[in-house]
């Protein structure tokens, strides 16, 4: 479930102190507990929040937005509270960074008061027993910054947000100006896209959203998810407008026997299986499967479900669709706990795995069979560079160009090879409810021999 009810700030606020009123105490804490699990216990960021609390809807909505918001944001918020605190912060005082770092995050860029920002970081550090010391300084410090705060607007450099290990990558990848862009587009929170059954115009108008040109449907998302029109009855699910492509790639599979590797939470499988395809749903994480199931149940699709690993399925299948596990780092828009827990050393441990599962195509796929492999990451290790390598020792398995007028909108993503690539910066628009899309790379295989 996601709330979003907090958007950007538009201007500068007073600080009015509201003597014994601390009602968003709690939800500030959690975010702090969010934002620990991510940095300092290197979990992520979804499987946090999946921790059990007593908050209510509007108050989980809040910790998950502050937690979310500097995760984003870290780099700068960082750079501003060192330009704060000459001389540094004491060694062994984890929450009293985590409280500047989450306060000054709200204090920038949150519409909720200074005060509130202020105030509860003023009474957490003093209820540290080991921090406590420092809250006349953490009251200096915010304060200090609500008053700049246009000024430190002024001076923002998305790139700062990225992760250095993400910004030397791609700007070898895909040059410095591309780099800035995505830096700018994944500096702000994703719009919320659904993939309908049918009548995307329609649930649009419905929800108030836009149809993108691919066909998903993109709404400023303001309320609980399962709270929208036609989320009960099954006529849509979430899924960002770059992860519907693939599954599409596959053509007409009306009737085929379509082995989904990969395949929770179902996202891609609900897109086979409305097209009419017998999918056989693989995934080695049975809790993960758990969702796909409570998903399939909830828009009425049937599908054959199987926790296994996917190295061990057996074949033959018409088709097969690999949505292979990746760094991720085409998502880090909506998923900011990427940038800081995934590593140099994941891309070439995931890149192995990848490379194995793509040799069991040849055994998974009957002749002349089609497979679209696919990642939501930006690093060509995990794209491009992986399919090379399986063309070049691979005989049984060529190429099948994707055309870019085969789909709707799909083509300013097809590279010259035929592979599709999306970058966070395509669909640049003024609104950021309205622009970007993850970073995807798909590519489409036949069996020939
Ligand atoms: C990118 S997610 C899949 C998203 C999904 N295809 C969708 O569209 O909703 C990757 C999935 O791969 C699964 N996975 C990782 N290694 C696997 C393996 N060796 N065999 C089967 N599933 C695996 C993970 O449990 C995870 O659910």
């Amino acid at each position: 479930m996601s709330k979003r009810p907090f958007f950007h700030k538009a201007r500068p606020k007073t600080i009015k102190p509201k003597p014994g009123a601390h009602p968003g105490l709690p939800a500030r804490r959690r975010a702090c507990d969010l934002v620990e699990a991510v940095l300092l216990r290197r979990r992520p960021l979804d499987e946090a929040l999946e921790q059990p609390t007593d908050l209510d809807a509007l108050d989980r909505a809040l910790s998950r937005k502050i937690a979310a918001t500097t995760l984003r944001r870290l780099g700068t918020i960082d750079r501003l509270l060192a330009e704060r605190l000459a001389k540094g912060l004491p060694d062994g005082l984890p929450r009293l960074e985590t409280v500047l770092r989450t306060s000054a995050c709200q204090i920038l860029f949150l519409d909720v008061p200074d005060y509130a920002a202020v105030d509860s970081a003023v009474r957490m550090v003093e209820n540290d027993r080991k921090a406590k010391g420092f809250a006349g300084l953490v009251n200096a410090v915010l304060r200090g910054l609500a008053r700049d705060r246009e000024e430190a607007l002024a001076s923002l450099d998305p790139l700062d947000d990225l992760a250095p290990w993400l910004r030397a990558r791609w700007t070898a990848a895909y040059g410095a100006d591309t780099t800035a862009a995505v830096a700018a587009i994944i500096a702000a929170e994703p719009p919320l896209d659904l993939t309908v059954k049918a009548d995307a115009e329609g649930w649009a108008a419905k929800l108030g959203g836009m149809v993108t040109p691919t066909g998903s449907v993109r709404l400023k998302a303001e309320g609980a998810i399962p709270d929208l029109a036609g989320y009960a009855d099954g006529e849509w699910w979430v899924q960002d407008a770059a992860a519907a492509l693939p599954a599409r790639l596959l053509g007409p599979v009306a009737g085929l026997a379509v082995a989904d590797l990969c395949a929770a939470p179902g996202g891609k499988t609900a897109q086979l299986a409305a097209a009419g395809a017998h999918v056989t749903a693989v995934d080695r994480s049975p809790r993960r499967l758990e969702r796909l199931s409570e998903n399939m149940a909830r828009l009425k699709l049937d599908v054959t479900v199987r926790a296994l690993d996917a190295l061990d399925l057996e074949g033959p299948f018409d088709a097969v669709l690999i949505d292979a596990p990746c760094t991720a780092t085409g998502t880090v828009r909506g998923h900011p706990d990427v940038m800081h827990l995934k590593t140099v050393a994941d891309v070439e441990g995931l890149a192995r795995l990848q490379a194995r599962l793509l040799d069991r195509l040849p055994l998974l796929l009957k002749p002349g069979g089609r497979a679209v492999y696919c990642t939501c990451s930006l690093e060509p290790e995990e794209g491009e560079a992986q399919v090379a390598a399986l063309l070049a020792r691979e005989p049984r398995l060529a190429l099948d160009p994707i055309r870019p007028d085969e789909l709707p909108g799909i083509a300013p993503f097809v590279t010259a090879e035929g592979y599709l690539r999306t970058l966070p910066c395509h669909w640049p628009d003024a609104d950021p409810a309205r622009a970007g899309l993850d970073g995807f790379f798909a590519a489409r295989l036949v069996r020939v021999g």
